[in-house]
């Protein structure tokens, strides 16, 4: 197997509020979203044809023929590109699945990226952005690859504001929620065609705890109706707002995984281990954000 391998890291949204409805049901959305130092990992080699194996932790939760994300992305790039898709490629799924931290969207955006090294391919980054939206619409985010502000229905990207190193536990309860039945289980805000702008950001937060406050100003709008169909969500939260260093807590996504922010490594690490003791069911890493000052 080839040694390159290209890692596929936890998409977290720190703020997701939907300020509009397209007409076709998808949502606008205003979220600050950025990359956890944890994740699946994608090699790709070459061979006489197209496969996939998939090991790891959550393997058995993945669809392993053409349902998986990562043949979709390989058949979509082979036809823009108008080549026969031929890779042999291996996934490590660590993440897990429905999970509200984009572990398909991030393992799709892995697999573009990844073939189109293979077959040598240097695509325009407008048509892998455009290829990754057909996919879904965390992709772009995923192929954008660092912090962002999103918008749009989450192709609209621009850079984030400088962040500050922070540390954060990703817990989920073990609970797979579907994205589309958490959308549809919102009772308020903006309906058909509505549309509010995202709210501009004051300046760069200097630190851990400039970066909660920014945070507090901001939601969620998902975790309501995340938490009715989930109550494991509650408990999550609670478990992670016991923890010492806690700066912030709140889920990502559609859920059920949620964050906590931390200033330092020693505080995230304590409490994600504190977290996977009172509880072995869930799943409870510490992860840097990705993209910060070293
Ligand atoms: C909630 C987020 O994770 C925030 O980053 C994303 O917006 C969801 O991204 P995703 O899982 O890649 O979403 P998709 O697979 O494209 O869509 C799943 C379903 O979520 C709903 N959906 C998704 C994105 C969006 N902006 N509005 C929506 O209403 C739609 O019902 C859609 O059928
Ligand atoms: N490689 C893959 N990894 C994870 N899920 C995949 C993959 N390929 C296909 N899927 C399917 O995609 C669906 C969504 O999985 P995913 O883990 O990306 O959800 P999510 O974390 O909630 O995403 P998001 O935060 O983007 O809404 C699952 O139902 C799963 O069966």
């Amino acid at each position: 197997m080839s040694d390159t391998a290209y890692p596929a890291p936890a998409k977290v949204n720190l703020w997701l509020e939907v300020v509009g409805k397209r007409a076709d049901g998808y949502h606008l959305l205003d979220s600050l979203v950025v990359f956890a130092g944890v994740g699946d990992c994608l090699w790709a080699e070459p061979a006489a044809d197209l496969s996939l194996a998939v090991e790891g932790p959550y393997a058995g939760q993945v669809p392993a023929g053409g349902g998986n994300l990562v043949l979709r992305a390989a058949h979509l790039l082979a036809e823009a590109a108008g080549l026969e898709p031929r890779a042999r490629l291996v996934l490590d799924k660590r993440l897990p699945v429905a999970a509200g931290i984009g572990g398909g969207s991030s393992d799709a955006a892995a697999a573009l990226r990844a073939l189109s090294a293979l077959w040598r391919l240097e695509p325009d980054e407008g048509l892998l952005l455009g290829l990754g939206a057909a996919l879904g619409a965390d992709v772009p985010v995923c192929l954008y690859g660092r912090p962002a502000l999103m918008a749009g229905i989450g192709e609209d990207l621009r850079p984030a504001p400088a962040l500050p190193e922070a540390w954060l536990v990703l817990v989920n309860p073990g609970v797979a929620l579907s994205t589309a039945a958490v959308f549809q289980a919102r009772q308020s805000g903006p309906g058909g065609g509505a549309f509010s702008a995202p709210r501009p950001i004051g300046p760069a937060p200097r630190d851990a705890e400039a970066l909660a406050e920014l945070l507090a100003g901001r939601r969620n709008d998902l975790e309501a109706p995340a938490r009715r169909l989930c109550p494991e969500v509650d408990a999550v939260l609670g478990a992670l707002a016991t923890t010492a260093g806690c700066l912030l807590g709140r889920m990502s996504g559609s859920g059920a995984t949620c964050f906590g922010l931390y200033a330092t490594a020693a505080e995230a690490g304590a409490a994600a281990a504190a977290i996977a003791a009172e509880q072995p069911g869930w799943w409870s890493v510490a992860a840097p954000i990705l993209g910060t000052p070293d």
